[in-house]
């Protein structure tokens, strides 16, 4: 390793050596002189460097470059490092190691040899500055084979970058972020996400549904985390979307939750009620970072979209307009939030922007939404989070109790074959009550309870229901007949 350095010392001497000799040389000689020393500093020493600031511009900010080279160089290049430093950087949640100040490195790329030396030199002014970078200067010098150049230029750069990045992502402490209203943007620190550490512990491990359903979207996770090429060669954004339905309780917001920690990412939850117009929503958008999953929960109940009320809104609209005056104009799209604009969002010139992204849906009520919102290309995959069923119960007893088979499993299959009991409820039934030091037959036995008990409550409700349907349908004969009636007597 020790190739280009150990060159440097005689390269010094010679280049003070020539620039004293300049200052007493013929203006003309000097010209041929340089092209002369240039060509033998290119055999002597025919390597290249890179230097790679940590701090830069008139606030001395952290250079991007940097701060990934550091990343790389800590998840690539320290095992041949014997000099290493550790700290907890801005947004992460665990230490990063990378390689300590003024050591070497080797790394190969393509099979091309470079060297990194990691520097830090300190002023011996006395000029105190606000800044540290003043007092303080810390670079990379990057160093390769004249031969290389290209490559180095082209391709090594790029892929620091894109190492880096990926190796300070798998660092970070994840977000969960939610929007604020657009009244708070400009206050003094006002932004348009505010956000918290995401630490919500659901997993696929813990997730209570069908294994084969389980298994496909897992599947399909993965295809889209590592489609980047693939979706570059077909001429898509990199994005997918999912829609989640189904009753409350059935684990829909915790299947978001196993989805971020399984791909790592953080979590935008949009609340579409805080957003006045298209604008803004676009504002919120641009807003957001690559590898995050954007969350509209409850999508029915956020905004006007059903196909229903939609309609009676264009009614509404139409006798509006009508009531406009000449030359008064309409009131432009822009200026409020509509369908067309969150279709804009989800899947226009914008979704293209920031890298990988994943739009996440949740209803209770899937036929409540227009056609056009959940269109295949827009929700990629529906996934319809059901009543428990006696797999996902095994997998409920798995993580509540730690059990894998018990002799009351057979009547709670049974049960669970007629009953419609939410996952929530079923998880409820199997909690350890500390207070009562349960054992698992009585975790279970009250977990029947309920099931049985949720049997004897829908049974009543369904008697109630048939009750109301039976008078109602004979009040309408009722009418009918007073209608005929009085048909007659007309
Ligand atoms: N499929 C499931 N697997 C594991 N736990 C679940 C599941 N469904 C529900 N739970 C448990 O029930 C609680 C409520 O579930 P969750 O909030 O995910 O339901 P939801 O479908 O989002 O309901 P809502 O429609 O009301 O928002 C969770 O905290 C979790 O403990
Ligand atoms: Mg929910």
């Amino acid at each position: 390793m020790t190739e280009p350095w150990a060159a440097s010392g005689a390269i010094g001497t010679f280049i003070i050596l020539l620039t004293m000799a300049i200052n007493h040389i013929p203006f003309p000689l000097v010209d041929l002189l340089t092209t002369f020393y240039r060509k033998v500093l290119s055999v002597v020493y025919p390597y290249d460097q890179v230097t790679i600031n940590e701090n830069r511009g008139e606030n001395m900010q952290r250079d991007e470059l940097y701060t990934t080279a550091e990343a790389y160089l800590g998840s690539a290049c320290t095992s041949r490092a014997r000099k290493l430093k550790a700290e907890v950087g801005t947004g992460s949640d665990r230490p990063l190691v990378t390689i300590g100040d003024n050591e070497e490195v080797t790394d190969t790329f393509k099979g091309t040899k470079v060297w990194w030396f990691s520097r830090k030199q300190t002023s011996n002014t006395n000029i105190i500055s606000f800044y540290p970078g003043y007092e303080e200067r810390k670079y990379y010098c990057l160093t390769f084979h004249k031969c290389h150049r290209q490559l180095v230029e082209r391709e090594y750069l790029n892929h620091i970058l894109q190492e880096g990045r990926a190796a300070i992502l798998q660092n970070r402490q994840r977000k969960l972020f939610t929007n604020n209203p657009s009244s708070n943007w400009y206050n003094y620190r006002g932004s348009v996400w505010s956000h918290v550490a995401f630490e919500h512990p659901a997993t696929f491990d813990t997730l209570a549904m069908d294994p084969e359903k389980k298994a496909a979207i897992i599947d399909d996770l993965v295809t889209f985390r590592e489609g980047k090429e693939y979706y570059q060669k077909i001429g898509k954004a990199w994005k997918r979307g999912y829609l989640l339905y189904g009753p409350p309780g059935t684990g829909k917001s915790t299947m978001i939750s196993a989805i971020a920690n399984f791909l790592e990412y953080d979590v935008y939850d949009l609340e579409l009620t805080a957003v006045k117009t298209n604008t803004e929503l676009r504002k919120i958008f641009i807003e957001t970072t690559g590898k995050s999953i954007i969350v509209i929960e409850d999508i029915d109940c956020s905004l006007d979209l059903t196909n229903k009320r939609k309609e009676k809104k264009k009614e509404k609209d139409d006798e509006e307009k009508e009531k406009l005056l000449p030359g008064q104009e309409e009131k432009d799209d822009n200026s409020k939030l509509t369908l067309s604009g969150l279709l804009n969002f989800i899947d226009g010139l914008w979704s293209a922007c920031g890298g990988e992204r994943i739009l996440i849906f949740t209803t209770n009520h899937p036929e409540k939404l227009d056609e056009a919102l959940i269109r295949r290309g827009r929700m990629d995959m529906r996934i319809e989070m059901s009543y428990c069923t006696f797999e996902a119960f095994k997998v409920l007893a798995k993580n509540y109790l730690e059990v894998e088979r018990h002799e009351l499993f057979g009547i709670i299959h049974t049960l669970l074959g007629i009953v419609n009991i939410t996952p929530a409820d079923v998880a409820e039934g199997l909690l350890r009550k500390k207070s009562r030091n349960n054992d698992v037959g009585a975790c279970l036995e009250n977990l029947i309870r309920e099931i049985e008990a949720k049997r004897e409550a829908d049974e009543e409700a369904a008697k109630e229901k048939d009750k109301l349907k039976a008078g109602s349908s004979t009040q309408n004969a009722l009418d009918l007949e007073d209608d005929k009636a009085d048909g007659i007597k007309e």
